[in-house]
């Protein structure tokens, strides 16, 4: 997979160079190109914004200069635009899951008040996915700390990247669509506090049902949603117990 990331601040996208994404780009898995918008401005300023029509406070991106980085950046193939922004349809685990199987994505990152509504337009008119995605209800100052986030998500998901592929299944927003189990390791006693006798016990049912049980526990008392999104089939008699 190709990502491209486009930002005013493209030292904001280094800690990409780090940990799993970083030895993943090292390895050849991804290949993750980060740009300087203002490569792609013909003034001497390098200005990527103006002020907005219609008024109001703050600036816009203009569309001139985005739409000469987005297509060279998409001139060798169909790729996916992503522009993180807090009006966008909430990334979750699926999202991630989607995105993870594209040949190439390329992430806006909008400062300012955002980015002119033509540029979504336009590559949507010329074929291509747009995704304007939300991490959250909460402003950021751009797009470059969501983008990271959605990377990072994404990229953990692909062939190679995470050396225990098992690890991914049991996690929270996984397969089982619930929050992952508490998780304990040595000492067996810490702090007066002892490790649940089921966890070691060896007894391997016992044990997968004591997980499932606090998994359906967790997400019933903090993400209801979730348990109200499972569709019946995933839920034994024992499991409506919670
Ligand atoms: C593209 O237009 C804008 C405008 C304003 C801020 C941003 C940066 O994104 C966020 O703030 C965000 C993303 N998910 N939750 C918050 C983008």
């Amino acid at each position: 997979m190709r990502i491209d990331i486009v930002s005013i601040f493209p030292e904001y996208l280094a800690a990409l160079d780090l940990s799993l994404v970083g030895k993943a780009r090292v390895a050849g898995l991804l290949d993750l190109r980060v740009h300087d918008l203002r490569d792609w401005t013909t003034d001497r300023h390098r200005t990527v914004d103006d002020t907005p029509f219609g008024g109001g406070a703050g600036m816009v991106m203009r569309p001139d200069v985005w739409g000469q980085a987005i297509d060279e950046l998409t001139a060798t193939g169909p790729a996916h635009l992503v522009v993180p922004t807090p009006s966008g349809t909430t990334f979750t685990q699926r999202t991630a899951e989607a995105l993870a199987t594209e040949d190439q994505l390329v992430f806006a990152c909008g400062r300012y008040e955002g980015i002119d509504a033509r540029v979504a337009e336009h590559y949507r008119a010329a074929g291509h996915r747009v995704s304007e995605l939300s991490i959250g209800d909460y402003v950021l100052n751009g797009g470059e700390v969501a983008s990271l986030v959605m990377v990072e998500a994404v990229a953990r998901l692909l062939p190679g990247v995470i050396g225990n592929p098992e690890s991914l299944v049991e996690e929270s927003h996984g397969a089982a669509g619930l929050l992952e189990y508490p998780v304990y390791t040595k000492p067996p006693v810490w702090s007066d506090l002892e490790v649940p006798d089921v966890l070691l016990s060896g007894h391997h049912a016992k044990i997968r049902r004591w997980r499932r049980d606090r998994a359906l526990e967790k997400t019933s008392a903090r993400r209801p949603d979730l348990i109200a999104a499972l569709d019946a089939s995933t839920l034994d008699k024992h499991d409506r117990a919670f």
